[in-house]
């Protein structure tokens, strides 16, 4: 067996269930899986206020050559999120808007890309969002082999084809395929409480009152004076 592949069916979340996460967004829905699938903060939006939700369509690239994105391009379907890593660090402007504009073609909402992103005007300007660790104009080639549709491990987390990613300012999550559903209703009561604490922070109330804190803070001995 090869040791890369081009995995072309994947398993994908319902479209309802990546609605409902994306409206709630990722720290609601970190918060609801149990403060799990955050990715750590080093990719950042190179766009402000993108919110998207996606089945994941992995890609695994040598570093600086962006050949396997292209291969990954017929395997998207209306709704993904395509999740590019690199098997060594590297922060070359491995996708811009002309691959971005090819992705978009077959229905991907987005990019995150643990590499370096660039064309970041021409992106910005087409509404397509990236989440990347770099902007860079340093170009890539298109040589070595990679594979597409593999666990990929970036930022702390690993991530399956077809598990859901939200993406937004705050950064990006993951959620196994098996949870996304049972996730997104916790994450939608979450909500719904966060309303009701909203409506009395606003009318003055304190944190330390409404989440019953002053025995805590007494029982750890801080002292009012
Ligand atoms: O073509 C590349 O290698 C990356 C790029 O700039 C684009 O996708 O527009
Ligand atoms: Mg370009």
């Amino acid at each position: 067996m090869s040791r890369h592949v081009v995995v072309q069916h994947i398993d994908r979340v319902a479209a309802d269930v990546l609605k409902g996460l994306a409206d709630e967004g990722t720290s609601t829905v970190h918060e609801a899986d149990g403060r799990r699938g955050a990715f750590t903060p080093e990719l950042r939006p190179i766009q402000s206020g993108a919110r998207i939700a996606g089945s994941a369509v992995t890609v695994s690239c040598h570093p600086g050559d962006n050949l396997m994105i292209h291969a990954a391009v017929e395997t998207v379907r209306p709704g993904d999120v395509v999740v590019v890593t690199t098997t060594s660090p590297s922060t070359d402007g491995m996708l811009g808007d002309l691959l971005a504009t090819s992705l978009r073609a077959h229905g991907a909402v987005g990019v995150i890309l643990d590499a370096g992103v660039r064309d970041a005007a021409e992106l910005r300007e087409m509404g397509f969002p990236v989440w990347a660790r770099a902007i860079s104009p340093q170009g890539t080639v298109k040589a070595s082999p990679g594979s597409v549709n593999v666990p990929v491990v970036l930022c702390g987390q690993v991530v399956e084809p077809g598990d859901a990613i939200v993406a937004d300012d705050d950064g990006i999550v993951v959620i196994p395929f098996s949870r996304a559903e049972a996730v997104v209703k916790k994450a939608q009561a979450r909500t719904a409480n966060e309303a009701a604490k909203r409506e009395r922070l606003a009318a003055g109330e304190l944190g330390v009152d409404m989440y019953q804190l002053r025995p805590l803070l007494e029982q750890l001995g801080v002292e009012y004076r």
